[in-house]
């Protein structure tokens, strides 16, 4: 199977002169879902709008399931749908009617069976005789990726999908993105929310100033670059370090009221355990602990500064 999306050596320079992409090498596999991360101004925007057929690249390729974006067009713009980050609906047109007619703007044959498939799998078949005006947001949204689902896509594009809207409704979204991930779909979303990223992706690109510093799997980049620590607030002040504890990762607050234990999440033997036995021999006891592990933000923040 080809990856859903291949990017090769992409660079856009707009007619202003410019240069918003810079040699962009990107797969994105079928059936995953890719956050693509990105402080403002980035390129985000402009990537998508590159594979998606929407704005020319000034050199490289973009294959779509294995069909170039541009020689062959047609097939590639047929295996995309587009989310749009602007509410941009028909107000006076019924849910069933704008739906249908996304469906026929890729010179699709009409397929009822399928846009009710379509609105039942996103909660919408309800709905479906309602004028776009009379719904709420989240059903706004969910009509949005409606219609970008009425010529079967297998690959979504989700341009900020929860910008703007409350905590309830982005969980809601993130049901919707999994279920359709769940359905073969491959999702690639751009996203501010670390959070979002965090939760539903299953790896994430991080763009700046047009260039992709980094791909990784969620997982392997939690852990990579993640840190956890450990901190034990002491029941009676320490001047310093006992010499037995010395060879451990341990730092002693300003005050001396506190121990920090610096440890990789990456690694089997933590070495808690035997700090711990130490601390016990050394006669230190503690009122209190608790752990904090880096969050994807944290990571991110580091990224984004460490290549200004
Ligand atoms: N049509 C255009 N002509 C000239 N410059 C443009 C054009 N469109 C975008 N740009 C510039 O290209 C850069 C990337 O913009 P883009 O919209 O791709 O970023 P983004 O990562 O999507 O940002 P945001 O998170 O703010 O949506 C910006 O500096 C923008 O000003």
């Amino acid at each position: 199977m080809p990856p859903a999306i291949s990017v090769t050596d992409l660079s856009k320079t707009y007619a202003s002169g410019f240069q918003a992409l810079t040699g962009i090498n990107l797969e994105v596999k079928a059936g995953e879902i890719f956050a693509l991360l990105g402080p403002n101004g980035a390129g985000k925007t402009t990537l998508i709008s590159v594979i998606c057929g929407l704005v020319n690249p000034t050199s490289g390729v973009v294959l779509v399931d294995g069909h170039d974006n541009i020689r062959d067009y047609r097939a590639a713009r047929a295996r995309i749908g587009l989310v749009p980050q602007e509410l941009t609906n028909e107000a006076f047109e019924t849910v069933w009617n704008s739906v249908s007619f996304s469906r026929g703007l890729f010179g699709k044959a009409p397929d009822p069976a399928h846009i009710e498939r379509v609105l039942r799998s996103l909660a919408l078949w309800e709905k479906r005789n309602n004028r776009l005006i009379t719904l709420s947001g989240g059903m706004k949204r969910r009509v949005l990726i409606a219609k970008a689902l009425s010529h079967e896509p297998t690959i979504l594009f989700l341009d900020e999908p929860t910008a703007g809207v409350d905590v309830e409704l982005r969980r809601e979204m993130w049901e919707v993105v999994r279920g359709l991930r769940e359905s073969g779909v491959t999702i690639i979303l751009t996203t501010h929310y670390i959070e979002e990223a965090e939760e539903m992706a299953d790896r994430i690109g991080v763009i700046q100033r047009g260039e992709i510093i980094l791909v990784e799997n969620k997982q392997t980049l939690m852990q990579s670059l993640g840190r956890k620590q450990l901190t034990l607030e002491l029941l009676e002040p320490l001047v310093s370090l006992p010499n037995a504890l010395s060879d451990y990762p341990l730092t002693l607050s300003d005050d001396g009221q506190a121990l920090v234990y610096r440890y990789d999440t990456q690694q089997e033997h933590t070495g808690i355990t035997g700090m711990l036995e130490e601390l016990r021999k050394a006669g230190i006891q503690f009122k209190d602990l608790h752990t904090e592990q880096s969050s994807l933000e944290d990571i991110f923040v580091n990224l984004v500064r460490e290549n200004p």
